[in-house]
């Protein structure tokens, strides 16, 4: 048996992206989803209804490939049939266009020309046709939420649907969700799986820029317990595998633009198998698991500047894994005088910390930064745990979405002191995106002197790598010049009418920090969707 990604001979389902295939610069234009969809059936088995059988791929006519796709996508035609004009269109105008020579589909109030796209649809033209001339989100979310139609039409949008979004499009609202006339769907991960002789993958497909998050526990060699985390949700997944993995998973990946999650397993004895095993699934609210708390050691804890230190954990026996969404946190507890106590803390890339720390990290390892407050019960008693100790760590929370900053490229992030870990977080997840691509992303970090200032080479670095971060640091005990937080200083990222207008920001610093800011940037007439606090 060769090394190849497959699943048995009879399964239908999704199997891993094509390899080596060269895809386009990022810069380029359309890029190959990590989901790229492969042809299993042939046209005469794609019958069923796309809601009775999810699992409705038909086999796609030679030369409609994804990657030609693609190809099309960046060859400069006119796609949209628009000339590159942003069109309002009316119900009763999208409704004229629902022939397959002329078809347009409006989704969360974005209208898209996909006539020649309909060869390309790998679920086939009739499933496609059932959308056209329509609003076909709830159809669209039925069958497959988890597609990045933005990203695969980017050159087919005609514009927005007139009811769903009056007046012009704006930078805020082109992409948004649009909730008004069709109610939103919630959206319940869809589990896949491929194999290597020697791996084992598991996928939990979300929806683009849903931001989940996963906790996974093993219970022995052959059990494990997936939970997704998603808009407020949790959906577990019971996995009874058909053979022994190692643990811990040798790799997890969050595609937060396509919203796919993947774990990566070591079998203990390389072989094929016949199926991936059994599972049953279920969903419980957030408010379920609000009590919940994981047992984790202290696995390193280091002084990183005068009154901050590093602190990694890890999940104790390894038992678990934890991804946070982008911008959630934790609470740590620890027993103060005979009390629980619980703080906010998020954790933040290994790669920020130095490099001894950086060989300890693993898949069911998490860092943090922690400020020491000499009054401060919680960050006292972690700064003088030893490796070994034992603490607890609540689920992931937080109100942080991603799919609210989808529309906006020129964003403003404002941290103070210790508030720079949930800003941290977002950076490279805004910077990597390719729908709908950022421009500028300013950083605003706030602080009282020189020495304060956190990882300020690695800002520096980042800096210097995409010119697109701006990072500007504000010193209140500056001695020269000290500035705090003032409409004078963010005025010139406001200017009305100024093409690279920051359109949406991001704030996280102490309470009182957060609540001048806001001020200021209501000042600037910034409304308050556009701006998102980060509350521990
Ligand atoms: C609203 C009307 C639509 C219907 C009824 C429909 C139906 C389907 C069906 C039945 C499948 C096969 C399902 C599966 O294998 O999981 C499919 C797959 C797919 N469709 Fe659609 N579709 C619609 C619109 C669209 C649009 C507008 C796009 C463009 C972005 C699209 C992109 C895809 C992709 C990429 C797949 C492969 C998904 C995967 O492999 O997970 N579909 N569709």
């Amino acid at each position: 048996m060769s090394n190849l990604s497959h699943k048995s001979a009879t399964s239908n389902t999704l199997l891993g992206p094509p390899q080596g295939v060269p895809l386009p610069r990022a810069s380029a234009g359309l890029q190959l989803p990590t989901t790229a969809p492969q042809k299993l059936k042939s046209n005469a088995d794609c019958s069923g209804s796309a809601t009775g059988n999810p699992r409705n791929k038909c086999a796609l006519k030679p030369g409609y490939s994804l990657m030609s796709w693609i190809r099309l996508c960046n060859s400069g035609e006119d796609l949209s049939g628009t000339g590159g004009r942003v069109v309002p269109v009316t119900r009763s105008e999208l409704a004229l266009h629902n022939k397959v020579t002329d078809a347009w589909m409006a989704i969360r109030g974005r209208v898209f020309n996909v006539t020649r796209y309909m060869d390309f649809h790998p679920g086939g033209v009739d499933e496609l046709m059932r959308g056209v001339g329509q609003d076909a989100t709830t159809l669209f979310d039925k069958v497959h939420a988890w597609v990045n139609y933005p990203q695969l039409l980017g050159k087919c949008y005609v514009g927005p649907l007139k009811e769903n979004a009056p007046g012009p499009l704006t930078e805020t609202d082109s992409l948004k969700t649009d909730t008004r006339d069709s109610k939103p769907v919630e959206i319940v991960p869809r589990f896949d799986w491929i194999q290597q002789r020697s791996e084992l993958t598991l996928f939990f497909y979300t929806r683009s820029f849903s931001n989940p998050g996963l906790i996974v526990r093993r219970k022995d060699p052959q059990q494990l317990v997936a939970r997704v985390f998603l808009e407020s949700r949790w959906h577990t997944f019971d996995l009874q595998l058909a053979g022994k993995v190692e643990w811990p998973p040798k790799a997890v990946r969050v595609g937060t633009e396509t919203g796919k999650i993947e774990l990566v397993l070591a079998k203990e004895e390389p072989a094929p198998w016949s199926s991936y095993g059994t599972h049953t699934s279920r969903k419980l609210d957030s408010l379920d698991t609000q009590e919940e708390m994981y047992e984790y050691e202290v696995l390193a804890s280091n002084d990183f500047n005068h009154d901050s230190f590093e602190l990694s954990l890890q999940s104790v026996q390894m038992e678990v894994l934890m991804v946070l969404p982008v911008g959630h946190h934790v609470n740590i507890q620890v027993p103060v005088n005979g009390v629980e106590i619980q703080r906010s803390y998020t954790p933040v890339d290994h790669s920020y910390l130095p490099s001894e720390t950086n060989s300890l990290a693993s898949s069911v390892s998490l860092h943090f930064l922690i400020k020491r407050y000499t009054n401060g019960p919680v960050s006292s008693h972690l700064h003088q745990l030893q490796p070994g100790c034992r603490l607890h760590l609540s689920a992931p929370r937080g109100g942080f979405m991603l799919s609210d900053i989808t529309a906006n490229r020129n964003i403003l992030l404002l941290a103070a002191g210790s508030g720079l870990t949930p800003i941290l977080n977002i950076i490279p997840h805004l910077l990597k995106r390719n729908t709908n691509r950022i421009e500028s992303l300013h950083l605003y970090y706030f602080n009282k002197t020189e020495a304060d200032i956190w990882l300020r080479d690695k800002l520096q670095n980042l800096q210097t790598q995409d010119e697109r971060f701006i990072c500007t640091h504000i010193l209140s005990q500056a001695e020269e010049q000290p500035q705090r937080i003032s409409s004078e200083l963010l005025s010139p990222l406001f200017k009305e009418k100024q093409p690279d207008r920051c359109t949406y920001a991001a704030i996280c610093g102490p309470t009182s920090f957060n609540t001048a800011a806001e001020d200021v940037l209501k000042s600037l007439n910034v409304k308050p969707n556009q701006i998102h606090i980060f509350r521990g």
